[in-house]
């Protein structure tokens, strides 16, 4: 496969261009995105204008929609903010730390001789720049900050771009279907939509 020529991006804007041709071919090379994604180095007057918290659970900003390709966003994880066991519904999912730190669980995905609640495979702690990579064939994962002084800002990069996913019991394995909204869009806060009942965030487990 041909393999094209990416420079290591300076600027967020850089990076989004870069991804953008990246997207532009039918096929996704993982470790060509992934590593592009990881060679940014964070400047938070970069993103600063997306990062918009909430005080109860993270949320999610919508920074580029890639031209349908891919949908680009930055999620704020105030202290002890965290997701509940979820898929990516079939879409590739990368997530790069642009400041503090994640802990990132993998789960395999529940079977019928479910005992002792679902199998925790593996953790790893994101450290700042770097970028991780899952889609539904790796497992299901659930994304907290554990921290209780620090928060977290991590961008995160879907393709295809998706509106619902699964999240998970954990002790039971049975699923809800959640749809994923934006806190904000381009820099501006989502007007409230009335109905959003079932959130993909929990707090403090
Ligand atoms: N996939 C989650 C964030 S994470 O926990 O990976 C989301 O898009 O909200
Ligand atoms: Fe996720």
């Amino acid at each position: 496969m041909e393999q094209t020529e990416v420079m290591k991006p300076d600027t967020l804007e850089d990076l989004i261009k870069t991804l953008h041709k990246l997207f532009e071919s039918d096929s996704v090379n993982v470790e060509e995105v992934q590593s592009i994604m990881e060679s940014y180095e964070s400047k938070p007057h970069e993103w600063m204008k997306y990062a918009k918290f909430d005080q109860y659970r993270y949320t999610r900003n919508l920074v580029n929609e890639g031209n349908g390709k891919f949908n680009l966003m930055i999620l704020c994880w105030g202290e002890g903010h965290g997701s509940s066991i979820h898929d990516h519904t079939d879409s590739h999912c990368f997530l790069k730390l642009l400041q503090g730190q994640l802990k990132e669980t993998l789960f395999d995905w529940p079977d019928r001789t479910l005992q002792g609640g679902m199998l925790q495979r593996s953790q790893q702690v994101l450290l700042e720049n770097q970028c991780a990579y899952i889609n539904d064939s790796l497992g299901l994962h659930r994304v907290e900050n554990v921290s209780h002084t620090e928060t977290a800002v991590s961008l995160h990069l879907y393709s295809p771009p998706f509106q619902t996913c699964r999240t998970f019991d954990q002790r039971t394995g049975h699923h809800n279907s959640v749809k994923m909204t934006f806190w904000s869009k381009f820099g501006e806060r989502t007007p409230y939509v009335k109905g959003n009942t079932r959130h993909l965030s929990a707090l403090n487990h």
